[in-house]
Parts: C-alpha cells; sequence; structure tokens
C-alpha cells in the first residue's frame, strides 16, 4: 500500500496530507483500487474516475458531520478508502464484509444508502431541510453522475430545491460528467451536457465576452457596461448551464473533474454560495487504468480480472439466462417485425445489444428511467407493437405503478423480461430481485412465468409475444441451469408441469429453483422418499386444476421460490388451499421478510432454507 494512504486511518485523516502531495495520493489511491478489485471483482471505472472528486470533498469537508450522498454509490469505494475501511477492501462485495455500496450500518460517514439510480438529490435535499429546520450549519453534497442525470427522479428533486434558494441555503452538486452511463449516455440531458463541455467554463466566457464588446469601438464600452449591470442577461446570452439556472441552481462549470486543486477551489466556493449550487465536473471513467480507460463498460462492473493484461479470470464455460434470451430475442424478431425492444440503460447486462445490432431501428435505450420505459412501452403497444422491455427485476421495482396503470388495466400486451429475478450474490439488498412474483402476481390481467431452465426459456418467449395481453417471464443472473428433467410438455396458458409422480410429498418449484429442487428430489430418494415435482411454470395465472389434483394425491405439498414469502408463490398455493378447504399440509419455503445481503447465491440460498440440503431437511422434519 501507498506510503501516503497507508497513513489515511480515520475520516478526515487525509487533511493531514500536504496539498502538494495530493496527485501521488491519487495514484496510490488508483493503484489500491485496481490492486483490490482485481482480486474481488467489482465496480471499477466508475471509482477510478471519481478518485479526484471523492479527495477534494474529503479535503473541504468534515465527516461525519459534512454529509455527502453518491448516486448510485458505485463509485463509493474512494469515500470508503478515506473513512478507515481501507482493510476492508478484502472483502469487499463478500458475506459479512465490505458492501460495494453507502450502507448507513457501515459507517457513519455513509450518510444514506445507495444502489438504485437517481436518488442521491432527493436525500441530499431532505438532510438539507433537515439540517435548516433544526438551524445547523453543516455541508450536504450529492455526487451524481451524468448517467444518473438521465433518471426522472432526479428532476423531481431538481424541482423541488427551488425551496432551498428562497431561503438562501446551501447545497451541493456535483455532477460527475464522463459521457458513461455503464454503456454511452443516451438522451436529451446527455446531448445537452455534450453541448456544456463543448464550452469552456462560463467565467471565460464572461471575460470573453467583455472583452470582446470592449474592443467594439464606440458603443462596445457602453454595451458591455450595460450588461455587466444585468449579470443576468450575460448569463442568459452566454452561460451554460441555463437549464439549472432557470431552475434557480447556480451552475458552476466546467471543472476538471480530475484536477484535484481546481475541485478543491470550486467545492470552497461552492460551499458560501447561498443557496444551491451544481458543479459540473469533466471526468473520465476508468481514468488511470488503461484497460478501463479504453473500456469503461467492461470496466464498469467486472469480475476478478488479470491487473497486467486486463483479462477476466474466470472463463465463461456455459451460456447465461441473458444469452438465452437475447438469442431467442433476435429469432422472435425475425419472424416478427412489430417487435421491438426497449432497455433502460441496460443494453449490455440485458443482452439487448445483440438486438440492437440487427435491429437498430426496433431497439430504444431510454436512459437510466424505467418508468417511462413501461409507459413507452405500452404506448408503443397501444399501437400494435410488441414491445419487449428488458429489465433488471430489482429496477422494474420502479415502474411499479405503470405496469399497473398503464399497462394491465388497458391490458396491453407488454412483455416484461425480469433479468435478475432472484438471488444475485455481490450487489446485495438494493439489487435482489425477489419481490417481483410479489409485486406482479396481485395485479389483474397480469400473466407472469418462470423458465425452470435455459431449454424452456425460447418456446416461453414465443408463448409470449402470441399472447394478446401483458405477460412477463422472470429469468436469474448467471448460468444456465441444464437440469435433470428435459423439457418436453408445450407451453400452455396456466398449466404447470409434472415432472416426477411420487407419492405423499410433492415440490413446486419456481423457475430456477428448480436446480436445488432436482438436487433434493435426488437426496430424499436416497433416503427411501420418493417426492413428486412440479415445474410451476405459471406463477399466475395459477393451475388451480393440478392443485386440486395435488391436494387428493399428496399429503404435504411444498412450494419453494428465489422470493419474499410474503405475497409469493408459497402464500398464492396457501390461500387456494384455503379457499377449497384443502385438508394438506403446506410447507412454504423463500425468504423469510429479510433483505438479503452482499455474498455468493449458493450463500443466500442457504441463509434463506433453499437450497438442497435445507429443503430436504425441512420436508423430512415436517413429515416426521
Ligand atoms: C434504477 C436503476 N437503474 C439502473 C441501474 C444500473 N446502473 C448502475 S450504475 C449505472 C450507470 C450510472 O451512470 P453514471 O451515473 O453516469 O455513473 P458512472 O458509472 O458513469 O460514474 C446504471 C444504469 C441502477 N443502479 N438503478
Ligand atoms: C451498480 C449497478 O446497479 C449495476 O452496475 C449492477 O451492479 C449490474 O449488475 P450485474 O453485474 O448483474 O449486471
Ligand atoms: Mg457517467
Amino acid at each position: 500500500m501507498g506510503r501516503l494512504l497507508n497513513k489515511i486511518k480515520e475520516p478526515n485523516d487525509i487533511k493531514r496530507i500536504s496539498p502538494k502531495l495530493y496527485p501521488i495520493l491519487a495514484q496510490e489511491i488508483r493503484d489500491f483500487l485496481i490492486d483490490h478489485v482485481s482480486q474481488t471483482g467489482g465496480h471499477l471505472a466508475s471509482n477510478l474516475g471519481a478518485v479526484e472528486i471523492t479527495m477534494a470533498l474529503h479535503i473541504c469537508l468534515h465527516f461525519p458531520e459534512d454529509k455527502v450522498v453518491y448516486d448510485v454509490g458505485h463509485q463509493s469505494y474512494v469515500h470508503k478508502l478515506l473513512t478507515g475501511r481501507k482493510d476492508e477492501f478484502t472483502s469487499l462485495r463478500q458475506k459479512d464484509g465490505l458492501c460495494g455500496f453507502p450502507k448507513r450500518c457501515e459507517s457513519d460517514c455513509d450518510v444514506f444508502g445507495t444502489g438504485h439510480s437517481s436518488t442521491s438529490i432527493s436525500a441530499a435535499l431532505g438532510l438539507a431541510v433537515a439540517r435548516d429546520l433544526e438551524q445547523k450549519g453543516e455541508t450536504i453534497a450529492a455526487v451524481i453522475g451524468d448517467g444518473a442525470l438521465s433518471g426522472g427522479m432526479a428532476y423531481e428533486a431538481l424541482n423541488n430545491l427551488s425551496i432551498l434558494r428562497r431561503e438562501k441555503k446551501n447545497m451541493i452538486i456535483i455532477l460527475n460528467d464522463n459521457k458513461m452511463s455503464i454503456s454511452e449516455n443516451v438522451g436529451g440531458m446527455s446531448r445537452y451536457l455534450n453541448d456544456l463541455r463543448s464550452r469552456r467554463s462560463y467565467s471565460e466566457f464572461k471575460e470573453n465576452v467583455e472583452n470582446a464588446l470592449n474592443n467594439i469601438p464606440g458603443v462596445g464600452k457602453s454595451v458591455a457596461r450595460t450588461l455587466k449591470k444585468s449579470k443576468d442577461s450575460i448569463k442568459q446570452l452566454f452561460i451554460p448551464g441555463m437549464l439549472f439556472e432557470n431552475m434557480g441552481i447556480t451552475y458552476y462549470g466546467l471543472v476538471n473533474g480530475h484536477d484535484i486543486y481546481e475541485l478543491i477551489h470550486a467545492i470552497n466556493r461552492a460551499k458560501q454560495h447561498e443557496g444551491p449550487i451544481l458543479i459540473h465536473a469533466i471526468t473520465r471513467k476508468g481514468m488511470g487504468y488503461k484497460y478501463a480507460e479504453k473500456n469503461p463498460e467492461k470496466f464498469h462492473g467486472i469480475g476478478p480480472f488479470d491487473k497486467e493484461t486486463g483479462e477476466v479470470l474466470a472463463k465463461k464455460t456455459k451460456k447465461t439466462y441473458t444469452d438465452i434470451f437475447a438469442e431467442s430475442l433476435v429469432e422472435l424478431a425475425r419472424e416478427n417485425k412489430k417487435v421491438v425492444a426497449i432497455t433502460a440503460a441496460m443494453p449490455s447486462g440485458t443482452g439487448l445489444k445483440a438486438f440492437k445490432k440487427h435491429y437498430p431501428k426496433r431497439f430504444f435505450d431510454v436512459g437510466i428511467a424505467e418508468e417511462h420505459a413501461v409507459t413507452f412501452a405500452a404506448g408503443l403497444a397501444a399501437q400494435g407493437m410488441r414491445p419487449v422491455f428488458a429489465v433488471y427485476s430489482s429496477f422494474l421495482q420502479r415502474g411499479y405503478d405503470q405496469v399497473l396503470h398503464d399497462v394491465c388495466i388497458q391490458k396491453l400486451p407488454v412483455f416484461f423480461c425480469i433479468d435478475r429475478s432472484g438471488l444475485v450474490g455481490a450487489d446485495g439488498e438494493t439489487h435482489q430481485g425477489i419481490f417481483d412474483i410479489s409485486y406482479l402476481s396481485h395485479i389483474p390481467n397480469m400473466v407472469l412465468m418462470a423458465p425452470k431452465n435455459e431449454k424452456e426459456m425460447p418456446a416461453m418467449m414465443k408463448f409470449a409475444l402470441e399472447y394478446n395481453g401483458p405477460i412477463a417471464m422472470k429469468y436469474p443472473r448467471g448460468s444456465v441451469y441444464d437440469g435433470l428433467s428435459e423439457y418436453n410438455a408445450p407451453i400452455e396458458l396456466g398449466k404447470s408441469e409434472m415432472i416426477y409422480e411420487g407419492q405423499d410429498v410433492v415440490i413446486l418449484a419456481v423457475g430456477n429453483i428448480m436446480e436445488e429442487c432436482e438436487k433434493a428430489v435426488q437426496l430424499l430418494k436416497s433416503q427411501g422418499y420418493n417426492p413428486g415435482l412440479v415445474n410451476v411454470r405459471f406463477i399466475r395465472p395459477m393451475d388451480e386444476e393440478m392443485l386440486h389434483v395435488l391436494s387428493k394425491k399428496y399429503s404435504l405439498i411444498v412450494t419453494v421460490e428465489e422470493n419474499q414469502l410474503i405475497g409469493g408463490y408459497g402464500q398464492m398455493v396457501s390461500a387456494f388451499l384455503h379457499k377449497n378447504v384443502c385438508k394438506n399440509q403446506l410447507l412454504t419455503l423463500g425468504i423469510s421478510d429479510y433483505f438479503v445481503g452482499h455474498a455468493t447465491v449458493n450463500e443466500q440460498r442457504e441463509e434463506a432454507g433453499i437450497n438442497a440440503d435445507s429443503i430436504v431437511k425441512s420436508i423430512i422434519d415436517r413429515m416426521n
């Protein structure tokens, strides 16, 4: 570890470093990040890009009294380094280890937990208003990227900042503009920021304007005097950032986001400002590591890699569910020209890059705007298109009302391809896809499917695109499970698939948890039991005909799902058995009412009691 970084053991220790050594410290931080993330995996490029911004904040502010909210929070490793957690980086994103996002319970310098995009300005405004109501004086800041600024919630907050303007109360927003979301940034705001980037700083503009006017013989000087008096008109004419200025947010740009001294000057100036102020910092995602600079998308979120070559260590031996989705959609779209694909700033993660390559005019990246994406899809469907919205389960939570209000009430044929459904592992609590059955299964007109493995996925997708109404298919992060059971039964609305008949006990497996259930069946058989096994396939509409048969044949019915138990499939079966006055024993296995922290998926399944061994134990305990 670098000599200077080694001196930083507690919050504010950076203030003991001589200013002339800041560039050396920045390099030591970059070396540390590359060394550690190359071993643990994590979000590297964003953190490399935020080194100087974070250092400057820690030089100018005093923690934990002063407070910074990091938008998304994937770029908060430097903040964690500078607040006494550098020794924990060997446990980054591992069970009981350092979280990859800010977390209140981890440090009093993590004032607000993040993970989902575009929340930082809202949260910081809440902190600032509380400060003012309490008549305190700390500095409150939000660090938001250009990608996160494409999220609608950010504008709701920018709009509401007027309450600080009115009271002349300070709040700093640092816009970390690197022209990148995970992929290239998109949309009108990105174009606006590009325009701002293309200009020099306002102060230069003002000076240049005055010089130009003063050089005009005769009228020039008086015009310059008049304009100078009405600063706003110069601003109106020339200042970049008028979008912010017109909302009452002072725009301070452009600042070189890698010049620590310029940043310190800007932040110290901003601290004195009476009202909200936005510092527009230009950075490079992946700064300081050539492989990440060249390919910031690859190094946005990356597994352990060889830092000498930039190559990921784990060789991909199997396809992922995302690969199967992407390949199948390209084929289905070839046959059906009405198929259009939508992503909310996740073209790589959802696999839609492949679709974009084949059908660029039928591909839409709407930015980090899931709410908009859902209703945009509804509009497309209302005009006869077959929109497919590929979205991570936890991010679709943003569009819940749009699913209900704009798609399901109107019974519009939108196909939701819900990736990262179920446990996701290292991203932890904010990213687990363990709520989608709960938040979709109670919406009338919605159909919710879950393939047991990759063989069933293409057929389910074909069925979905032929189904005339709202329909969703949930599938997990990671490699496919090519299971014991071959896909055979054709897909029929609301029909489950009996895999093994068995007797006494039957297991109903939802989606990819089939992997654990098949192992459990083998283990039970080895102990003399003969369990039945059902591939649920349709969470809704439920296969009530099958449930009637099962209720007559088996004394114990077991449901297993990678979802909260509350609102889950097991609860739906329980309601069915209750409504039909069935006397069966019911054992529901799933996530029992807690948020699942960062760990491996296997560790998370074991903790939840839905790995094979736990399923077996629960069944045997129940049967004896
Ligand atoms: C609601 C939501 N949608 C999508 C994501 C996935 N996501 C994480 S970081 C990111 C891009 C953020 O870009 P930017 O704010 O510019 O930060 P940078 O990585 O460039 O520093 C996206 C889309 C998310 N975290 N939350
Ligand atoms: C920070 C963020 O929200 C994304 O980078 C997310 O971590 C990506 O998840 P996957 O690694 O599953 O694509
Ligand atoms: Mg960015």
